[in-house]
């Protein structure tokens, strides 16, 4: 008996220590060591702190930027949108060291070495993990996930959106456009003068919400309302919360803010298993369940046939929806809104774009063939992408140790590239990086640079943004049949704003003022 408890005290010192060894390792000695190695390559950055390391820096930035209001006129929003990028490449050069917690993070704002990380096919830059709650909120769906899994993931989805696919998307998106644009003109023309102020931002998450919903999931807005509106409060939370330093295991503990946590999961779920089960449902007999997004999903989980042998089960299928609903909807309704914005500002633009809308589609619908002459619209929202990317920035984990140009990446690191800074760096766009020119993209996107690969929008290489067509035809479509409709212009009240909350939001909102156009009577 003596001899078992000796036994056991002695395993239980063991492993005492070791665990102690670990985190002095990993929350000490390991920074230590990676700061001097850096500092030897000549990359330096704010200082390291215990657990916490550049996290309470990082937060107390982002809290000043969001006092500040910008010039209407002004592009230049860095300084608010990523300041403690701003703040400490003045400070310590253009490649910068910093820590999310104890984990080292290497900011590169270079398009070659972007191009490298991006582009690596051998998987040796794998997305780095989430957060518990991020993960709530995208999915652990294709955006998220790494290797064979993904490999399989993308395989199931990449059909729902080729060319045909797409082509009747178009279609399918414009009741939904043109429901929410005779709820406006209703609103103009009740107005004594015929003008009407509308907070574009909210407008534009519903109908992006209701587009995502109609065409990849055969539903509507109403049906998954609830899990919309708990994916925005979702995001909210998950954008306070992303600099909280991360205590392992607290993600476990029922605390007040992970009840609420787990309360909005479980609604997003529910919500989702809804539209799913609805679907199974109404299947034909020979379980033909539809030819979009959700269709091929439920397909993939019927069937071992595809190329890996790899099923997705019940809860793969609710993940993937997550992710689809969120980066379905988030991303393009900011593109909207922005576009709206730039043009509200830039009325010789707002014209140009009208006289080519009218005459190239009329006053009828536009379907993807009159979309594709669209050329000049495609310019503005490929400069409205580079100047308010939704996608600040984006990361990967070095999964063994790699060279980058000069730079040794030791593995396990995280490398950033600030894309908000890529956009807009003067060695690349030159001079007028942060004026609004369309211009620039008349040759299109690799000739609009000194380097081909400095426009990162939709991201580069494998996990390059599935959706983008679909996102371009989107955004097109929307934007021509509101100039079909209305001019617009920016109200007084507006204070620019552009806030990084998991996506590029206006922090006000963008009241915009819209009247009937004289163009046209649609
Ligand atoms: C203008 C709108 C959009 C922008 C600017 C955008 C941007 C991006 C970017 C930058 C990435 C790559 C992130 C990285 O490499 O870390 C990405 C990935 C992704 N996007 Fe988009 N996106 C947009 C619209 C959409 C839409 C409408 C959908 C779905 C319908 C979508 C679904 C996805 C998915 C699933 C991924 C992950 C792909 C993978 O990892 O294989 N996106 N997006």
């Amino acid at each position: 008996m003596g001899y078992d408890v000796g036994i056991f005290m002695v395993a239980l010192t063991v492993l005492v220590v070791s665990k102690i060894w670990r985190l002095v390792k990993i929350s000490i000695w390991k920074p230590y060591a990676l700061t001097r190695s850096f500092r030897r390559q000549g990359v330096s950055g704010p200082p390291y702190y215990l657990f916490s390391g550049s996290l309470n820096d990082w937060k107390r930035l982002k809290m000043d930027a969001t006092q500040t209001v910008l010039d209407t006129n002004s592009n230049d929003i860095t300084p608010r949108v990523l300041p403690h990028y701003h703040k400490w490449c003045q400070q310590y050069g253009e490649t910068i060291l910093y820590w999310y917690g104890t984990r080292p993070v290497v900011c590169i704002a270079d398009p070659e070495l972007t191009k490298q990380v991006l582009s690596n096919k051998f998987g040796f830059y794998v997305k780095p993990k989430c957060s518990p709650a991020i993960e709530a909120l995208t999915g652990k769906g294709v955006a998220i996930v790494n290797g064979q899994e993904w490999v399989t993931r993308r395989r199931i989805v990449n059909p729902a959106f080729s060319v045909d696919k797409l082509k009747v998307m178009v279609k399918r998106m414009a009741p939904c456009i043109v429901s929410m644009l005779d709820e406006w003109r209703n609103q103009v023309n009740a107005a004594e003068d015929q003008s009407k102020t509308i907070e574009i931002n909210e407008e534009f998450r519903k109908l992006t919400s209701d587009i995502i919903a109609h065409t990849a999931f055969g539903s509507s807005y109403s049906r998954g309302k609830e899990a919309f509106e708990a994916q925005n409060e979702l995001q909210h939370y998950c954008a306070a919360s992303v600099l909280d330093v991360l205590v392992p295991g607290s993600h476990y503990l029922p605390t007040a803010s992970n009840r609420q946590l787990w309360k909005l999961d479980r609604k997003i779920r529910n919500s989702l298993r809804q539209i799913i089960k609805s679907r199974l449902d109404s299947a034909s007999s020979d379980c033909n369940y539809g030819d979009d997004l959700l269709g091929l999903m439920i397909e993939a989980s019927e069937t071992d046939q595809n190329k890996d042998g790899l099923k997705l089960n019940m809860d793969d299928i609710v993940e993937e929806c997550k992710t689809f609903f969120f980066a379905g909807h988030e991303t393009s309704s900011n593109v909207l809104t922005w576009t709206i914005f730039l043009l509200s500002i830039h009325q010789d633009w707002q014209t140009k774009l009208r006289q080519e809308v009218l005459e190239e589609c009329g006053s009828k619908i536009p379907d993807s063939d009159m979309l594709a002459r669209l050329k000049l619209v495609h310019m503005v929202l490929l400069e409205v992408l580079r100047l308010y990317c939704p996608v600040v920035e984006t990361f990967r984990e070095a999964t063994k140790d790699m060279k980058l140009g000069d730079l040794m990446i030791p593995k396990e690191s995280w490398v950033c590239i600030p894309i908000t800074e890529l956009h807009r760096s003067k060695k690349y766009w030159g001079q007028d990086a942060n004026e609004f020119n369309p211009s620039r993209f008349a040759n299109g996107i690799s000739k609009a640079a000194k380097h081909p690969n400095a426009f990162i929008a939709f991201g580069m290489g494998p996990r390059t943004c599935v959706g983008q067509n679909f996102a371009m035809l989107e955004v097109k479509t929307v934007i021509a049949m509101i100039l079909q409709r209305f001019s617009f212009s920016i109200s007084p009240d507006y204070k620019h704003a552009p806030i990084d909350n998991i996506a590029l939001q206006p922090q006000f909102g963008i009241p915009i003022i819209f009247k009937t156009s004289p163009s046209g009577n649609i």
